[in-house]
């Protein structure tokens, strides 16, 4: 039962009891029409986006995959992957209706009752592979964040089709699947701006192994500015390739310190960033960039990140190729499913992740 409307949740257990052990997350509390933020979810000043640290002209590159591989277009990418960690990319060759078609399979599943959403949570789901969840780790979180998400692990079609939502489920691996393509190109350029000339079947798989699809959503939230829907973070993949909806508020930590950078969305394009995982292969040539997203005080806004990995028994730290040039490595060997359970098991803190891998 929804708790009543006068200060709903001062006590801690209900919120936990509401959003997390019933299932109806961010997205129930935001249907109740709350007037005021619960104190849960306030976070502290430093962590709120502060209007005078966005940069009005910042923009990230945009790059036309077209002709990528075009000897400039493969520069602005590397290019691109050094200096800012993100890009957008247009003219790739995923098809737009694929897109619309996982943007309107993320509504579908976040419209389902509570009840049935919360079958596929940390508690009820039958495999580890399928996620629905709220904030990032709120067991670890201070104060949570203003998102709910169904994250889904690839192993097998088999395995999606016995345990994925079928409200979502071709519609995400179509996604993933016509990706595949312009995730080949990316990594094919960046590998070669590394002077790396052959992605044989092992680095294939060492760069893109495992793949994992987020369906993320932010409600509208009461007092927005006192919230974030994602705190500050780098992101633990490969590669990210996100899809977002037209209404915006993901920002890039601009080159200058304190900076942030927005990301406007472009109709069919795809946002590109550099994961922990590809700075530590690189030895910090290309760079994890911090990120986060605001939360909005009119809208609903929906994302679909595929973060593309190496497998979780992969061991990773700087390519072989880049010793032979003489360069110190500044990584160690780590395993991979040991970097993402350290990622996992802490609230967002901006950069600090990769410090799990620094010699
Ligand atoms: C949710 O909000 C987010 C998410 C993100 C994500 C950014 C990324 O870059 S995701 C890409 C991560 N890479 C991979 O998934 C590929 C490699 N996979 C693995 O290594 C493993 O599958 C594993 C993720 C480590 C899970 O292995 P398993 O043996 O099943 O380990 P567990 O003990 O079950 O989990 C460890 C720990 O992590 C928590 N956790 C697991 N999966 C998720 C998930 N999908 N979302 C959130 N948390 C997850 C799990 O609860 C465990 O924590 P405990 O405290 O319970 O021990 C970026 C920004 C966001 O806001
Ligand atoms: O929603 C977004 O725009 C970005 C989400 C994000 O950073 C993530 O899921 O890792
Ligand atoms: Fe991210």
């Amino acid at each position: 039962m929804a708790p009543t409307l006068a200060d709903p949740f001062n006590d801690s257990s209900a919120l936990i009891n509401f959003v997390i052990n019933q299932g109806n997350g961010v997205k129930g509390l935001s249907e109740l029409g709350l007037k005021a933020l619960p104190k849960q979810y306030i976070q502290p000043l430093e962590e709120r986006m502060c209007m005078n640290s966005i940069v009005p002209q910042g923009s990230i590159p945009i790059i036309d995959m077209s002709n990528w591989e075009d000897p400039n277009v493969a520069k602005s990418i590397c290019d691109a992957a050094s200096a800012w960690g993100f890009f957008q990319i247009v003219n790739h060759d995923v098809p737009v209706e694929v897109l619309e078609n996982v943007k309107d399979a993320t509504y579908n599943f976040f419209r389902l009752p509570a009840e049935v959403k919360n079958k596929y949570s940390k508690e009820h789901s039958s495999s580890n592979n399928v996620r629905f969840g709220t904030s990032f780790t709120p067991q670890a979180e201070k104060s949570l964040e203003w998102k709910d998400y169904l994250s889904l692990f690839y192993v097998s079609e088999e395995e999606a089709s016995a345990l994925w939502p079928p409200v979502c489920r071709q519609q995400v691996l179509d996604y993933m699947k016509k990706s595949e393509l312009v995730i080949k190109q990316l990594l094919q350029v960046l590998m070669k701006g590394l002077n790396v000339n052959e992605i044989d079947a092992a680095k294939e798989s060492l760069l893109m192994g495992s793949m994992r699809t987020n369906l993320n959503y932010y409600p509208k939230c009461p007092n927005p500015e006192l919230t974030v829907g994602v705190g500050r973070h780098s992101d633990v993949s490969t590669l990210t390739i996100l899809l977002q909806d037209e209404i915006g508020g993901l920002f890039v930590r601009g080159n200058k310190g304190d900076d942030w950078i927005h990301v406007p969305p472009i109709k069919g394009s795809l946002v590109i960033n550099v994961g922990d995982a590809l700075q530590i292969m690189s030895n910090g040539r290309y760079r994890s960039v911090e990120h986060r997203v605001v939360a909005n005080g009119s809208k609903n806004r929906i994302s679909v990140p595929i973060f593309v990995n190496p497998r979780p028994a992969d061991m990773i730290g700087p390519l072989p190729e880049l010793a032979t040039n003489g360069e110190k490595p500044i990584y160690k060997q780590v395993l991979y499913s040991d970097y993402v359970k350290h990622f996992f098991r802490k609230a967002h803190d901006g950069k600090k992740t990769v410090e799990f891998a620094e010699l």
